[in-house]
């Protein structure tokens, strides 16, 4: 162990046991746990540089890596190890995935308690990488730049237009190309960007505020081949927003939503914005089976929707839904679960917090001739009320889909009251979810467990849990 300039203590040569939540992995010095994050697997050797000592653990960042774990793969990109997105492309799919399902395992075993059937192992993702639908860039003057750029000469001056580099919100990363989004993705966000700089268009800078024209793209790439783009302009005049939204309709005839908005709040949410559509329709469709869904450039869809049918699927095939069944999904967003489910049901209701999802939910019920639905906005905690369900009737089936942070404890109880003979719990944090579960567990025993895979090269897990009452 010694001390480098900034105090910082550094531990030399250490192994890296194992891999831990949140994409870190874990080492064991002096009995103290260390939590480790940067590119490292299990196997390899790196020292360590601690960042933070508490009693019982400390954090450190790993450098001077020795890559000799087996789990370890290729790395295909060249921003690995300082863009934020993909933090397990050094590790081979089939590790990342045992260690997925075990995440769900150790949350249900150790937070839940409850009796388990046997976890089925993750249903893999077709593809690994380019399955993301969505991705947004951000446009800066304050480009990042990695110690072999500067070492080789490059120049600070060059605009970026990329992802913000993790925990350094004031720089971005330049990004050359992505493996998280199909074509034309790259092209388009390559061609905007060369454009804008030969064009003298400056760049919005987020943390100084400074004035400038461009700020945010996002691009939006659905399985049907509908491609929507929607640039964010800050402080630019109308003639330079037009010889932009020229340039891309021209370059780009395939782009079949072409939108902007203009935005000079001191954040890139647009939600509360007028979108201006320039070419094509005002939104793209997703489809599923016979079923379509209409994505605004406002509207939420899952990201990875090859893995979301899949997901819905087994959702589906949980509920085990009757002709005669009366279903609430909880969480709907934009009412993508409900209305996949709504054919086999006699009745479904959605609830959900955003109210434009739910204005989305209620086309997309309208567009494939659904009549068995209804949607209501409100928050969770105070809509799924005993009165709610005296109101609106008994479900027979719940599905429940919450945010990371799962459902509030009155939700659950709302729902031990109402005790249909069926939840299916969906979750993107099974730490919450085994938390509810535990609470579940008072009228309801889990019958099967399904995780699923919806983000490769990531440490994000998706897990759906069927409950029969008792
Ligand atoms: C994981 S998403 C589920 C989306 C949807 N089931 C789907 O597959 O597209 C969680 C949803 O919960 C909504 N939400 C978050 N907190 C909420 C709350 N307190 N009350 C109601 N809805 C909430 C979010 O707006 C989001 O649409």
């Amino acid at each position: 162990m010694k001390k480098n300039k900034k105090e910082n203590i550094i531990f030399e040569n250490v192994l890296i046991e194992n891999f831990a939540a949140e994409a870190k992995c874990i080492s064991r010095i002096e009995d103290k746990v260390i939590f480790i994050e940067g590119p490292v697997a299990p196997g390899d050797y790196a020292d360590l540089r601690v960042m933070k000592s508490k009693k019982s653990f400390m954090e450190a960042v790993a450098f001077n890596i020795r890559p000799t774990s087996s789990y370890r793969t290729q790395t295909i990109c060249s921003h690995f190890g300082t863009c934020g997105g993909c933090k397990w492309q050094h590790i081979d799919y089939k590790t990342q995935l045992d260690f997925k399902t075990k995440q769900v395992v150790d949350a249900l075993e150790r937070i839940a308690k409850v009796n388990l059937p046997e976890i089925k192992p993750i249903f893999p993702s077709s593809e690994t990488f380019y399955y993301r639908n969505k991705l947004e860039y951000t446009f800066s003057q304050n480009r990042w730049l990695t110690q072999a750029q500067i070492d080789s000469g490059e120049s600070f001056s060059r605009n970026a237009l990329g992802f913000h580099i993790p925990k350094r919100y004031d720089k971005i990363l330049d990004i050359d190309h992505c493996y998280l989004q199909p074509d034309p993705s790259n092209a388009i966000r390559l061609a905007l960007r060369d454009f804008t700089a030969a064009n003298n268009l400056d760049y919005y800078e987020q943390v100084r505020q400074e004035k400038g024209a461009l700020r945010n793209l996002v691009i939006r790439t659905a399985s049907t081949g509908d491609l929507m783009v929607v640039v964010q302009f800050a402080y630019c005049k109308p003639e330079d927003i037009d010889l932009v939204m020229n340039f891309l309709a021209e370059k780009f005839p395939e782009i079949t939503s072409l939108n902007y908005v203009i935005n000079t709040k001191g954040n890139d949410t647009f939600f509360d914005l007028e979108i201006v559509n320039v070419k094509g329709l005002p939104y793209i469709i997703e489809e599923m089976e016979d079923l379509k869904f209409r994505v605004g450039p406002k509207s939420f869809f899952q990201t990875n929707s090859k893995q979301a049918y899949e997901l819905y699927k087994i959702t589906r095939e949980y509920a085990d839904i009757q002709a005669n069944d009366f279903v609430y999904d909880l969480y709907t967003g934009t009412g993508t679960i409900a209305n996949f489910v709504a054919r086999q049901a006699k009745k479904v209701i959605g609830l959900e917090y955003v109210e434009m999802a739910v204005e989305d939910a209620k086309v997309n019920s309208q567009i494939n001739n659904i009549t068995n639905t209804e949607f209501y906005a409100g928050d969770m905690r105070k809509l799924l009320s005993n009165e709610f369900v005296s109101q609106h009737g008994r479900p027979d089936i719940v599905i429940t889909d919450p945010p990371r942070a799962g459902m509030d404890e009155p939700v659950v109880r709302t729902l031990l009251e109402a005790a249909p003979k069926r939840i299916v719990y969906v979750s993107c944090n099974p730490a919450t979810q085994a938390r509810d579960l535990a609470l579940l567990d008072e009228k309801y025993v889990v019958t099967a467990v399904q995780p699923v895979d919806m983000f490769p090269q990531t440490h994000h897990v998706e897990n759906v849990v069927r409950l029969d009452l008792r």
